[in-house]
């Protein structure tokens, strides 16, 4: 499969090593189309791919087009799109907010997958959920199940809407873990450890807890209620959690997160 990715940043450029790591595409079959000229010094090594800085032509010789700049951005990219793509071509959008038909009238093109991954796909650890045009045939969307495949796990979505609220859930979802994970490495300084020392007791207990989900066969009050002995340090700990409504705050800025999901798909 021929595969042009049209904004080679940190997910485009996710999805490219993830299909050459299963060598699902071949360096030669990647078309990357970069504005950037500090980015494309970093994409030399996808040589002998073509690398471009502008939307030409030669884009409808590809079998995939992998729409991977910001939303903001789409404006002038799809306009330049519009011109260049081919009827049988199927476009592979990741940008957040931007519905299905809305880049099937800017570009004047039906075949549209629209796909939210996170960025766990840097590793093949990612999880994405797409939904698909009418338009797209099954051949066509069997081989793009197969390249998000390669990048972690995928859910198909009857309900195109529903990717907003994943785009709020798992497409940002790594920054809210990163962000819990920063405010603990902060305490455990306070404490006195050594940042090393903090993140090491950190990393590993997010680890080891994660695998607890997985394999303890418990529900998650189980494993608190495991953890959080009567009277104990958890408790006290919880209950500073409860009084300032940590869930709820939580809840509430991956609803933020929906509404500004929905805020880009108008703008
Ligand atoms: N970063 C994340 O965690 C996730 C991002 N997304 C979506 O993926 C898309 C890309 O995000 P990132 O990779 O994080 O952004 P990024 O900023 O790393 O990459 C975007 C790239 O597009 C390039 N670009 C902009 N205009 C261009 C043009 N006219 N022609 C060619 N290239 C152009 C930029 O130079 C940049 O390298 C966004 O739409 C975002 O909503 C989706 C899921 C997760
Ligand atoms: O923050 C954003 O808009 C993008 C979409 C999901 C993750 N990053």
């Amino acid at each position: 499969m021929k595969i042009a990715i049209v904004g080679c940043g940190n997910m485009g450029m996710a999805f490219a090593r993830a299909f050459l790591k299963f060598d699902l595409v071949k360096k030669e079959d990647f078309l990357l189309v970069e504005k950037s000229t500090e980015r494309q010094e970093s994409l030399q090594s996808f040589q002998p791919g073509v690398l471009t800085g502008l939307i030409g032509p030669q884009i409808g010789e590809y079998d995939l087009v992998i729409l991977s700049v910001k939303p903001q951005d789409f404006a002038a990219v799809g306009t330049a799109l519009a011109r260049v793509v081919q009827p049988t071509q199927v476009i592979l959008s990741i940008m957040a907010g931007i519905p299905m038909k809305t880049i099937q009238s800017t570009l004047q093109h039906q075949r549209v997958i629209r796909a939210m991954p996170n960025t766990p796909a840097m590793l093949g650890m990612g999880i994405t959920a797409y939904a698909a045009s009418p338009e797209v045939d099954i051949q066509q969307l069997r081989k793009i199940e197969n390249l998000i495949n390669a990048t972690g796990r995928s859910v198909f979505l009857e309900d195109e809407a529903q990717l907003d609220a994943v785009t709020a859930l798992s497409g940002s979802g790594p920054a809210y873990f990163f962000y819990l994970v920063k405010a603990m490495v902060e305490a455990g300084k306070q404490m006195g450890f050594e940042e090393s020392v903090a993140t090491l007791l950190v990393k590993q207990t997010m680890l080891g807890s994660y695998h607890l989900i997985n394999n303890a066969d418990k529900s998650l009050d189980e494993l608190i209620k495991a953890v959080a002995s009567k009277g104990g340090t958890t408790e006290a700990a919880l209950q500073h959690f409860e009084e300032g409504t940590l869930g709820l705050t939580l809840a509430q800025g991956i609803h933020a997160a929906r509404k500004r999901a929905t805020e880009l798909s108008k703008s």
